[in-house]
């Protein structure tokens, strides 16, 4: 019974940050943030560089502990259940972290360890999450002979291995050729369709599609969450964000 209410309180909030901020010293990079994002929805957070992104993800990740507002992940307060709210979490953090001389097969098999999950439950798991980037093939290569773009699919595919309900990833396509990137953004907008929460944070709105959600940030604040149509209206994406985040006084 609590189970079940448990999982409709997850279903309902996937991710759920309300007043928060962080400041560098004098330098304010996140200032009131608020959103909560839709379950199984792909949510793309777009800013510029500088815009506030990684600080977001540091916090939501628990790497920076902040003060000031809150997050809920699944229902579970980050600052009072850390344990049960990460356990709800996959991340894919903008530099790599590979161990490039182990098999891809045996990276997951490390990071299952990581989890509690060992044995027979962690190989079925890693043959799962790999096949679901279209990696299954590739098990037994050493990371060392992957391209960039297997690479980073497989440590997507590393970040689901215990079941996550939210998946973020910070500009996970960064230094990989057209080809690669597409792959990857077409793999994760099956996950979102497939039922889970991905928040994708980029400044390329070329990864964004229309039936995604998007979070603008710019300058540590919040500018708009609306679902992609609906911000660009019946203009390009980019000129819509270009608009948006122009620096007062430029041309
Ligand atoms: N360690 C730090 N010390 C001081 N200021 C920092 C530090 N890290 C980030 N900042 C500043 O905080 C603001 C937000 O930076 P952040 O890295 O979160 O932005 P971002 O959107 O991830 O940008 P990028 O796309 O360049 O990674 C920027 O003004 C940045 O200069």
């Amino acid at each position: 019974m609590t189970m079940t209410m448990q999982d409709d309180i997850s279903r309902m909030t996937a991710l759920d940050v309300s007043g928060l901020g962080y400041s560098y010293g004098a330098r304010r990079a996140l200032d009131g943030v608020s959103f909560a994002l839709r379950p199984g929805r792909f949510t793309a957070l777009l800013g510029p560089n500088g815009a506030g992104k990684s600080t977001l993800f540091a916090l939501l990740t628990r790497l920076f502990v902040s003060g000031e507002g809150k997050i809920t992940v699944a229902g579970h307060d980050l600052a009072r259940s850390p344990r049960a709210a990460l356990s709800r979490i996959g991340v894919v953090f903008q530099q790599p972290t590979l161990d490039l001389d182990m098999s891809v097969a045996a990276n997951m098999r490390y990071f299952a360890a990581l989890h509690g999950i060992s044995g027979r439950d962690a190989d079925r798991r890693a043959a799962e999450a790999l096949a679901r980037l279209g990696m299954q093939e590739r098990a037994a290569e050493k990371v060392r002979n992957l391209n960039g773009g297997h690479r980073r699919r497989m440590e997507i595919a590393r970040a689901l291995i215990h079941a996550p309900q939210v998946l973020l990833l910070d500009e996970p396509t960064v230094g990989l050729d057209f080809k690669s990137r597409q792959a990857i953004v077409a793999h994760v907008h099956d996950l979102a369709q497939s039922g889970l929460t991905v928040f994708w944070a980029t400044h390329l709105v070329d990864e964004i599609r229309d039936g995604d959600d998007v979070v603008v940030l710019h300058r540590g604040k919040v500018l708009a969450h609306e679902p992609a149509e609906t911000l660009r209206g019946d203009r390009p994406l980019s000129d819509v964000f270009i608009a948006m985040t122009a620096e007062e006084g430029a041309a």
